[in-house]
């Protein structure tokens, strides 16, 4: 759409009192990211067959399927094509890779996202090095998923009810699937996209159960693509986002594969069936941790894409004056609205730099496991818990308080504002739901908090579990330093509150695992400890009123700073030029009821009924 930027967007821009170039920098970790970057972007955003002639709202479930799967197919082209070229774009230091892009050419969910995050790279993690020769190859006829949930149990992954016998008179596992609880429900791509898969099962050798592993299986036939023998599969139905995911089923009836499929980089099944265990109970939990790590850098994205259009179509939609003498006021000027909207930019911020971090720190902690030393991996696995249920939690509740932030125009589809939060709060749930993950660094935190009342000696990094019991807290500073201390404050004093809840439990006879689900909303919530009073807070308060000030004129400028495309935002509420009411408009004609002056249903239905008495 050609025309005009917004005057208002105009002025705004004008205002901006840093560099926008230089934040963008930052926030692609340097110059040279943004260039590579944006030359990704360029390449991509100009193959023409991957831009639709009718908004994807209007297509049907299966249209919207067959749509996505022939980008999908474009994009997994580009992408073999730009890593010949030997083009990093993996590289989750930064938003500079293919992922942000594919926001916008798939408006929703790319189906091969299983395919190239986790089955790629699980195989790469944990497949052997002579299994990695066979099956990472550039041209591999596999497409495949990451089968590990089930109808029966998703949380609780013990509880997983596919098996995995090994036969050692054919050197094969047998994997099956013993009743309808245990059949595989929820992967991506695997209703008909995937003609393999990663799947997890309990592996029995002479009838002894070993827990869980991994087996890569193949599915589907790679020629004709219908399903092999004894292999039920199918795709589950639309849900609220993810609709172009393909979510499958999979059934498996006695189903063999080579004793070679079962991912043997640390642990092992050898031919006469002796079982060599890993270094590590929960090696195999792996891909999770990975995932868990890589979301917290795409939630911050996500969220940096809802603060974009809601702060432009706050800065261009007027309503209302605030003196009754005015012209009516940019919503922007709203102070109410600025609470809504800064704190969006400032958690994308947030989440981006912990999500760097913890990318970080994985690397880190990998290196180590891979020398044997596994020391590291406990806390990475409580952090990455708490961080991933967080960000997606915090991230799903500001996207939705955006979308809300742009009122009526908010909820339309056209905004993509629904779109972004139903990706969003889809992952409070996968990769392990919320709840779920705050009880497992809960479990963390209480091992330490039991040595720090019990006076034994602690790592330097719960030092201030002591600190707490010796009351040797400063009373609260209105500071960063003073901040971080009253976080801490307030882990060691709920720590405290739910271990000595459990105590409690536990005195009172109560086994260890009952007296920890009576302890467990303690051991999620908030609690009120906190060195702060309640004049601390009314300075807090007027500070960050002051703070929305001192904001306010560079708000376009720090989403502009974001530098997303209009492709990728795909909205008509959050375009660079501002030109909303023109977007809508246009995209209001393209809907199919637009398309006759008289829709033939009122000759069917109406009209009988409004001319009845006129006949
Ligand atoms: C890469 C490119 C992608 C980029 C794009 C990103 C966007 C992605 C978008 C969409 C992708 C959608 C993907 C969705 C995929 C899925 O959802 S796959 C399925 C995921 N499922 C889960 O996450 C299940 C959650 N449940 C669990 O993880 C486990 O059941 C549990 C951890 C809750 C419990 O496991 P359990 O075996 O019962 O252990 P416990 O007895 O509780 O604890 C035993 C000890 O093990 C430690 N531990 C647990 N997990 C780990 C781990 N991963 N790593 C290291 N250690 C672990 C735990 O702390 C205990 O330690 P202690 O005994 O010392 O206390
Ligand atoms: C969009 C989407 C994509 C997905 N993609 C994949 C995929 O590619 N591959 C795959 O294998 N899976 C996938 N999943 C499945 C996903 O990983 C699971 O849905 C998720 O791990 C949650 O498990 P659940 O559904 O069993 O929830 P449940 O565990 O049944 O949760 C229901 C409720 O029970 C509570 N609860 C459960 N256990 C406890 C406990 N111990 N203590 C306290 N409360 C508890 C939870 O907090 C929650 O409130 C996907 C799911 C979605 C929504």
């Amino acid at each position: 759409m050609g025309g005009r930027v917004n005057e208002d967007l105009i002025k705004e821009r004008r205002k901006c009192t840093f560099d926008i170039k230089e934040l963008t920098h930052i926030i692609d970790c340097g110059e040279e990211n943004t260039i590579k970057r944006k030359q990704i972007d360029n390449y991509i955003l100009n193959i023409k067959e991957l831009w639709d002639d009718v908004p994807e709202e209007y297509l049907s479930h299966k249209e919207r399927y067959e749509n996505a799967i022939k980008k999908a197919f474009i994009v997994l082209k580009v992408l073999r094509q730009l890593h010949t070229g030997n083009i990093q774009i993996t590289d989750h230091r930064t938003p500079t890779n293919v992922y942000s892009i594919q926001d916008g050419i798939f408006r929703n969910v790319n189906p091969l996202l299983i395919h190239i995050g986790l089955f790629w790279s699980t195989i790469a993690a944990q497949a052997s090095t002579e299994q990695q020769a066979e099956w990472l190859q550039p041209d591999s006829s596999m497409i495949g998923t990451y089968v590990q949930t089930e109808l029966g149990h998703g949380s609780f992954i013990r509880g997983i009810e596919t098996t995995a016998t090994y036969d050692s008179t054919t050197d094969e596992f047998i994997l099956h699937t013993p009743r309808l609880s245990a059949y595989k429900w929820w992967p991506g791509g695997l209703g008909n996209t995937a003609n393999a898969c990663l799947v997890m099962a309990q592996l029995y050798i002479n009838g002894t159960c070993h827990g869980l592993h991994i087996f890569l299986a193949q599915i589907r036939d790679f020629d004709t693509h219908k399903p092999l023998p004894g292999i039920k599969v199918g795709e589950i139905g639309p849900k609220m986002g993810f609709n172009t995911a393909d979510n499958g089923f999979l059934g498996f009836d006695n189903h063999r594969i080579p004793r070679t499929n079962m991912l043997m980089k640390n642990v092992q099944v050898l031919r006469d069936g002796t079982y060599v265990k890993p270094k590590h109970d929960k090696l195999t939990y792996g891909s999770m941790l990975l995932t868990r790590v890589t979301l917290i850098s795409d939630l911050a994205y996500q969220l940096s894409k809802a603060a974009t259009i809601a702060v432009r179509y706050s800065a261009v939609r007027r309503q209302s004056p605030i003196k009754s003498n005015e012209p009516e006021r940019q919503i922007l000027d709203f102070v109410s609205q600025q609470h809504k909207l800064f704190i969006t930019i400032a958690s994308s911020h947030v989440y981006r730099v912990v999500g760097l971090w913890m990318w970080n720190s994985h690397k880190r902690v990998t290196a180590d496991i891979h020398e044997g030393n596994m020391g590291q991996l406990p806390e990475l696995h409580a952090l990455a818990c708490c961080l991933k249920a967080i960000s997606s939690r915090d991230a799903s509740a500001l996207v939705e308080q955006c979308r809300l932030a742009c009122g009526g125009h908010g909820y339309m589809m056209a905004s993509n504002l629904p779109q972004i939060y139903a990706y969003t709060t889809a992952a409070v749930t996968y990769e392990g739901e919320y709840t779920v993950l705050l009880l497992q660094t809960a479990r963390y935190l209480v091992k330490f908090w039991r040595l720090a009342a019990e006076h034994k000696p602690l790592p330097q990094n719960f030092a201030y579990f002591e600190d707490y019991i010796k009351k040797n807290f400063e009373q609260w500073r209105n500071s960063p330093e003073g901040i971080i201390e009253g976080f801490k404050a307030i882990v060691a004093g709920k720590t405290k509150a739910a271990y000595d809840t459990l105590q409690c439990n536990l005195r009172n006879g109560r086994e260890f695992e009952e007296a920890w689900n009576m302890a467990s909303v303690q051991l999620t919530n908030a609690s009120e400890y906190s060195t702060i009073s309640r004049n601390d807070i009314e300075a807090l308060q007027s500070r960050y009123e002051e703070l929305l000030a001192l904001i306010r004129p560079n708000a376009v400028g720090l989403v502009d700073a974001f530098d997303i495309r209009d492709e990728v935002l795909c909205s008509t509420l959050g375009a660079y030029d501002g030109r909303v009411y023109e977007r809508m408009m246009e995209e209001a004609s393209k809907s199919p009821l637009n398309e006759d002056v008289v829709n033939e249903s009122f000759h069917k239905y109406i009209r009988p009924v409004t001319m009845k008495n006129k006949l």
